[in-house]
């Protein structure tokens, strides 16, 4: 029985915060060097507003709470939805471009278990264009690169192109999310079948049997897919494709990208271009977005709008997986020894070692001293550091900064 309560935990320990405290403090840097601004919201939402909401996290994965007055509350299980409600709540039209970015837990109930993630992300409300797409994605690229990632690859879909192609065959809603998922897997074999079974007409059938193979390098792709019998807007949503790419050029990231036209994403939310960012030898992304221009709609509002986010704990991992935290070290700088006489001594030491930045403890008895760097003994009448396998005497606390400077000088 005492076993569950050590069970389902999210932990973080010390090595593992501070990995992830090394790369929120990359993230951060980068998104505000593009002009985002932080933002936090709530962790308790409405039920309500999500029930209502399509697209997003699906209600039986939603961690639900109940308060006090019986209504029912969801842990956040999404940022997206939340930011778009509070701009909704107070612009009914676009407004002058806004741009945030948060570090935030969402919760999400995954496979019998309660997952509590922290996603790094950005939303940008303003004019739909694709030089805006280009900037979000050259962000989104640029934050993975700063990161130590050389290799990795961002994949771009087109979630109203694939709309499109759906819509032609008028599906019941069982069949489309299967025929999604099928195309998602590049499930060929698979997609025949169904289409045969579904009856659909044969050169419809002939396109969407195309689709699994519209992926990788991205001018390429354009070109196979515009070959296609597709309707104007289809042709249209290409043509953007195409400039998005040359604007990705400008920015000098066209390398990172390629293009998935069968890419579709867990949130329904999309109206346009769809990305996932993906590192070498690691399945899963570690960055999803996309454009949504119509989820305020659904709050009353039109706020065109696009962003992403980074799932960070599984991106420490893929860190982890690639070497590229420094080793990350649980020693003190500097550890006083007293005797007991002369404790306060060692302590106006602290306070002024701590006052220039060392990390500082104070201890009486050598059995509990910390892994340090340096430590410092107050005692039989002497002081002495010993660093560096060296052992010096120093008559007060200026000589002590000269000799802890030189240290640092010989390190
Ligand atoms: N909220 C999305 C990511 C996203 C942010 N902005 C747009 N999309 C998710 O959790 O997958």
């Amino acid at each position: 029985m005492y076993q569950d309560i050590f069970d389902n935990t999210n932990d973080t320990s010390v090595v593992d915060f501070s990995k992830k405290s090394y790369l929120l403090k990359k993230i951060k840097k980068r998104f505000l060097t593009y002009g985002y601004r932080q933002i936090q919201t709530s962790t308790l939402e409405q039920y309500d507003l999500y029930q209502s909401i399509t697209g997003t996290v699906h209600p039986d994965n939603m961690i639900k709470v109940i308060d006090s007055s019986g209504k029912i509350l969801v842990l956040r299980p999404d940022v997206t939805i939340p930011i778009t409600r509070m701009f909704a709540a107070i612009n009914k039209q676009q407004l002058p471009v806004q741009q945030l970015f948060y570090i935030s837990e969402v919760f999400r109930h995954a496979s019998q278990e309660n997952s509590e993630q922290t996603q790094a992300g950005i939303e940008n409300f303003g004019p739909s264009t694709v030089e805006q797409d280009a900037e979000v994605i050259a962000l989104a690229i640029h934050t993975l690169h700063d990161l130590g990632f050389d290799s990795f690859k961002l994949e771009i879909g087109q979630a109203s192109f694939f709309r499109e192609l759906l819509e032609l065959l008028n599906l019941s809603d069982n069949a489309r999310v299967k025929l999604q998922s099928l195309i998602q897997a590049k499930n060929v074999s698979e997609i025949k079948r169904l289409l045969e079974q579904l009856r659909i007409q044969d050169d419809l059938s002939i396109l969407i049997q195309q689709v699994p193979f519209l992926y990788g390098d991205f001018l390429g792709v354009i070109h196979s897919a515009s070959k296609l019998a597709l309707n104007k807007q289809m042709k249209n949503k290409l043509a953007e494709l195409k400039r998005l790419y040359e604007v990705l050029q400008m920015y000098e990231v066209e390398n990172y990208v390629s293009l998935d036209l069968g890419l579709i994403n867990h949130m329904n939310y999309y109206s346009d271009i769809i990305f996932q960012g993906f590192v070498e030898n690691v399945g899963k992304p570690v960055l999803m977005g996309g454009r949504y221009d119509q989820l305020a709609e659904q709050l009353n509002a039109s706020l065109p709008a696009i962003g992403f986010a980074i799932d960070v704990d599984f991106l420490v991992d893929a860190m982890d997986q690639h070497a590229l935290f420094p080793n990350v070290t649980n020693k003190m700088d500097i550890v006083l020894l007293t005797e007991q006489a002369r404790l306060q001594e060692a302590i106006q030491s602290a306070t002024m070692l701590r006052s220039q930045g060392y990390q500082v403890n104070v201890r009486t008895d050598e059995s509990t001293i910390p892994a340090s760097t340096s430590l410092i003994r107050y005692e039989n009448k002497q002081q002495t550091l010993e660093c560096l396998n060296h052992t010096h005497s120093f008559s007060d606390q200026n000589e002590l900064m000269r000799l802890l400077r030189q240290q640092k000088e010989d390190e």
